[in-house]
């Protein structure tokens, strides 16, 4: 197995494109061609047992930049469909769990190089149908990339097992041996890196997965999966399920036959999840496993001592990224009161800077993912300025006839802690800035949140690092650097609290969530 393991070495993550580049803008450009005479206008189908299926009518997928462009369609599954699915993945099963792990490792290998080739194509498709501009499309399409290498050599790891202590009259080994059928349910905001990272987990592990991706977002899992069964994944491995939440969302998650609800998405649904998983349905043979990875409200501290320009720049990066739709975006600053001024400053001329318009443009900040989702952000904003101080932006910019949820990048300084703008996911472009009084006071403001997933902590003094390392209730805490862009393999990402249960994705421990244990003692 050694052996094995080094032919896959050394490990590097994917390198981004360089758009700054001519010849790459010109490749990233031919490829949102190429992508609009390859798929726009076409309807795809379902995966069921391995064969291209309809459902009962489709659904529109639409352009969030201008939502008056249909891109494509999808399937909507019926219950019967459901049905069928959870059979096949039963079916498949019983191969796939003794599959060798070589084998799994050598098509996550062979689907790594299969995506290389064709990143800009996948970014074009992310970009029509979520929204991210180009850098954030390619920055996720190449996590994409690294989590089919990691999962290879987790792959590969575990199947080793783990040496226990010896007794002289039996020969004791600790295996680990898959679950059964995997149902993994997606957001829209990381369309290809979450549902791959939890499917490829499950697939690694040797268990057989349900894909049910975002109805805003079908297509960067589909080609994903049949990317894999092209890099020769035995098809009924994946059943690739799109459809209503009515059909796709409870009446999976209580399926007798599903063995494990693999979940990233908002703590609403995952608290549902982690409910009605507990009950044992009629004909269920064990305890529902949940993994439920789910919402942040996340802090920057910026110490006195710390690098103002540097924090300026993480901030922006991290709020305003991808409009401010990820778990990990930055959506609080606590700042000692006396850099508050200067670094709020800083931060308000980075932000103004930032050009709203179209993601296939390559515009700074995009659309977020819905008309409604901006109206939702909008009710922040104005309840917001009355208990704090609006400093940028919210308003609604002109965009023309373009449709779409466009909000300006926000700025609210003086914000209490009390307030929904310090305590809810807005999940935009919002950020609120609140003074603390010194460093530990900065502290415990990050740590007042029900959530738990990320943060960020820019100062020069070893002792504050080390008291923040220690006391900052994160799942993934960030010195000097945005809390934002974890990297697979080695940001392993998850967060505390009511951020969900801490799975940590692409890190050393996630294939143990797909595994049981089974310890075989042996006298001779
Ligand atoms: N912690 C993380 O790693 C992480 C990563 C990305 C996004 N998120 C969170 O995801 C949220 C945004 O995504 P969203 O709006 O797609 O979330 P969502 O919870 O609305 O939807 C997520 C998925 O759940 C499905 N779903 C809906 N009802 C269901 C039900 N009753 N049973 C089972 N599945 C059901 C949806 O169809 C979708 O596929 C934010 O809160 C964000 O913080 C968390
Ligand atoms: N893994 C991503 C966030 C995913 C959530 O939306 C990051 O680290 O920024």
């Amino acid at each position: 197995m050694t052996t094995m393991m080094e032919g896959f070495l050394p490990f590097e993550h994917e390198p981004y494109f360089n758009f700054r580049d001519e010849a790459t803008v010109q490749a990233q450009r031919a490829a949102f061609q190429q992508v609009r005479e390859q798929y726009v206008g076409r309807t795809f189908p379902l995966i069921v047992n391995g064969q291209p299926a309809q459902g009962s009518g489709t659904f529109e997928v639409r352009n969030p930049a201008d939502t008056r462009e249909v891109v494509w369609q999808f399937q909507n599954a019926t219950p019967e469909q459901l049905q069928q699915a959870v059979q096949a993945a039963q079916r498949a099963f019983e191969d796939w769990r003794f599959s060798d792990p070589f084998q799994r490792a050598s098509i996550f290998k062979r689907a790594a190089e299969l995506l290389r080739a064709r990143r800009l194509e996948l970014n074009a498709v992310m970009t029509l149908e979520n929204g991210k501009n180009w850098p954030e499309a390619d920055g996720e399409v190449a996590e994409s990339v690294d989590h089919f290498e990691v999962f290879a050599r987790e792959a590969l790891r575990w199947a080793q097992g783990k040496p226990v202590y010896p007794m002289p009259d039996e020969h004791v080994t600790t295996v680990y041996e898959p679950l059964g059928v995997v149902a993994c349910i997606s957001p829209w905001n990381f369309p290809s890196a979450i549902p791959l990272g939890m499917a490829l987990g499950a697939i690694a592990a040797g268990n057989t997965v349900i894909w049910k991706p975002a109805r805003e977002t079908p297509l960067s899992s589909y080609l994903m999966v049949e990317l894999l069964f092209e890099a020769g994944l035995p098809r009924g491995v994946i059943q690739f399920l799109t459809g209503t939440d009515d059909v796709l969302g409870d009446p999976l998650v209580d399926h007798p036959g599903v063995r494990m609800i693999a979940f990233t998405g908002s703590k609403e649904i995952g608290c549902r999840i982690y409910e009605r998983a507990a009950k044992v349905q009629p004909g269920q043979r064990w305890l529902k496993r949940v993994m439920a990875e789910m919402g942040g409200k996340d802090p920057t501290v910026v110490c006195a001592d710390g690098d103002l320009d540097a924090a300026a720049q993480g901030i922006v990066q991290a709020a305003f990224g991808y409009a401010g739709q990820k778990c990990s975006a930055c959506s609080r600053v606590i700042v000692e009161e006396s850099v508050h001024d200067a670094l709020l400053e800083k931060v308000t001329a980075l932000a103004r800077q930032l050009k709203v318009g179209l993601p296939e443009d390559n515009a700074d900040l995009g659309p977020v993912i819905h008309t409604g989702s901006a109206q939702r952000i909008m009710g922040f904003v104005e309840r917001g300025q009355q208990s704090a101080r609006l400093v940028l932006g919210g308003e609604v910019p002109d965009m023309g006839e373009r449709q779409g949820g466009y909000v300006a990048p926000t700025i609210f300084a003086d914000v209490p802690p009390s307030d929904p703008l310090f305590q809810e996911e807005i999940f935009g472009p919002v950020l609120a800035f609140t003074k603390a009084r010194d460093w530990q006071h900065a502290i415990e403001l990050a740590n007042d949140s029900e959530y738990g997933l990320t943060a960020a902590f820019y100062s020069r003094d070893p002792r504050k690092i080390e008291e923040a390392r220690r006391r900052i209730h994160v799942g993934n805490l960030y010195i000097n650097r945005k809390c934002t862009g974890a990297l697979s393999g080695t940001h392993a990402f998850g967060g505390y609290g009511m951020s969900g249960t801490n799975a940590k994705v692409g890190g050393p421990d996630y294939l143990f969530w797909f595994l049981q244990t089974k310890t075989i003692a042996q006298r001779y």
